[in-house]
């Protein structure tokens, strides 16, 4: 018998309501299958902080390190000044445990309202680095709180961390259909680190010919993602500019209910973590009406990293079924549409 164990980490707002679905969702393809899931809740996130001051302590982490795999929901709360789950619970797992691949793909179910007139065909995805750039803590503040305060936020870019994110990406562009690859950057402004970023790119190139390579500057990167978005196949960039395109790229495939990620450990020497791209939405938190279609595919990437190819083709293909019943339908709860979806890879 092949056990998965998971550690679990629902975290705060939305988050507690759409892992409970991704789990269903787990539960149900896993179910006859011979595979044994054994799993691991972890309280983390606002309450716990509240309780305890802490975020996620040592022993947490030895604890978490344990696992195959973690399944986190989201972080962050209004009650909890900002960054402090964020930095200390969220970046601190990505980068204790080298999440250094940050991999979200956008697709485009047909029939899904999009805010495109005609969203043609998107399938791409974005390559983000996870553990530098702007989201390393390198900044400070001098005079502060005073008229002449100097805040500043630096960018770290290594040429470690830039070549290694720079090979995942070749390598998964060479065995995608289009075999292209856009980097996105702002080298014209930034010339240190957007070089940095260039001359990597181009290096590795070298070592897959057969992959094409462009460039856009990610201001234009966020004009192209609306009015031509089925030109990308493979992006890859820097941590914040991710973050930033990938909003973006869940907006345009139909919301950011839908869009999944892995913060992923090529190496294997830590666990990789699946999560939504969203965050806690305090907005809808409480209401049971948050999409947890992109924790549901969350766990299909995680199925898919941990070598369940089958269970993770057949949660998508549930997921895409799902898909194709939104047209037209009123609005559905988050237990709704985790029930269907869960009914449907059990079929
Ligand atoms: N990975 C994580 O844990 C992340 C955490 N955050 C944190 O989450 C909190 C809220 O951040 P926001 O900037 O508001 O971003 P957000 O992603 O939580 O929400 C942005 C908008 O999208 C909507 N939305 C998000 N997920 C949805 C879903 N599943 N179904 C339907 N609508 C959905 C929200 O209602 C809101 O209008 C903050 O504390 C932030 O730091 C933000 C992004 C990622
Ligand atoms: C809260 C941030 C640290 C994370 C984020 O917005 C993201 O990874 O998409
Ligand atoms: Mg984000």
């Amino acid at each position: 018998m092949t056990t998965i164990s998971l550690a679990v980490i629902p975290g705060d707002g939305i988050g507690k309501e759409v892992v409970p679905e991704g789990m269903k969702v787990l539960d149900a393809v896993l179910k006859g299958t011979g595979v044994d899931l054994v799993t691991s809740y972890y309280d983390l996130g606002a309450e716990r902080w509240h309780r305890t001051g802490e975020t996620l302590t040592d022993d947490d982490l030895e604890s978490i390190k344990q696992h195959d795999a973690i399944l986190l929901g989201s972080v962050g709360d209004p009650s909890v000044p900002s960054g402090i789950l964020e930095r200390g619970l969220l970046l601190r797992l990505r980068f204790a445990l080298d999440h250094y691949v940050n991999l979200r793909p956008s697709r485009y179910y047909p029939g899904v309202p999009t805010p495109l007139a005609d969203p043609g065909e998107i399938d791409f995805v974005v390559v983000r680095e996870g553990t530098e750039g702007l989201y390393c803590g390198n900044g400070g503040t001098v005079r502060a709180e005073t008229p002449q305060e100097i805040a500043t936020e630096v960018s770290v870019n290594t040429a470690f961390g830039v070549e290694r994110v720079v090979r995942y990406a070749f390598a998964k562009a060479a065995v995608r259909p289009a075999r292209h690859l856009t980097l996105v950057h702002k080298h014209n402004v930034l010339v240190y680190a957007g070089d940095l970023w260039r001359r990597t790119v181009e290096a590795v190139s070298v070592d897959y010919p057969e992959v094409q390579v462009d460039y856009a500057h990610v201001d234009a990167a966020t004009i192209y993602m609306v009015t031509d978005p089925g030109r990308f196949d493979v992006i890859v960039t820097d941590n914040l500019f991710g973050d930033i395109l990938t909003d973006e790229a869940g907006a345009v495939t139909g919301g950011i209910g839908l869009a999944a990620s892995g913060n992923i450990n090529p190496t294997g020497d830590f666990p990789s973590m699946f999560e939504p791209v969203h965050g806690s939405a305090p907005d809808i938190a409480g209401q049971g009406i948050a999409d947890p279609t992109a924790t549901v595919l969350a766990v299909a990437l995680m199925l898919d990293h941990l070598g369940h190819q089958k269970a993770a083709q057949r949660v998508e293909a549930a997921v895409e079924q799902d898909m194709r019943t939104r047209v037209g339908t009123v609005s559905r709860s988050t237990s709704d549409i985790g029930d269907a979806i869960a009914e449907a890879v059990g079929r």
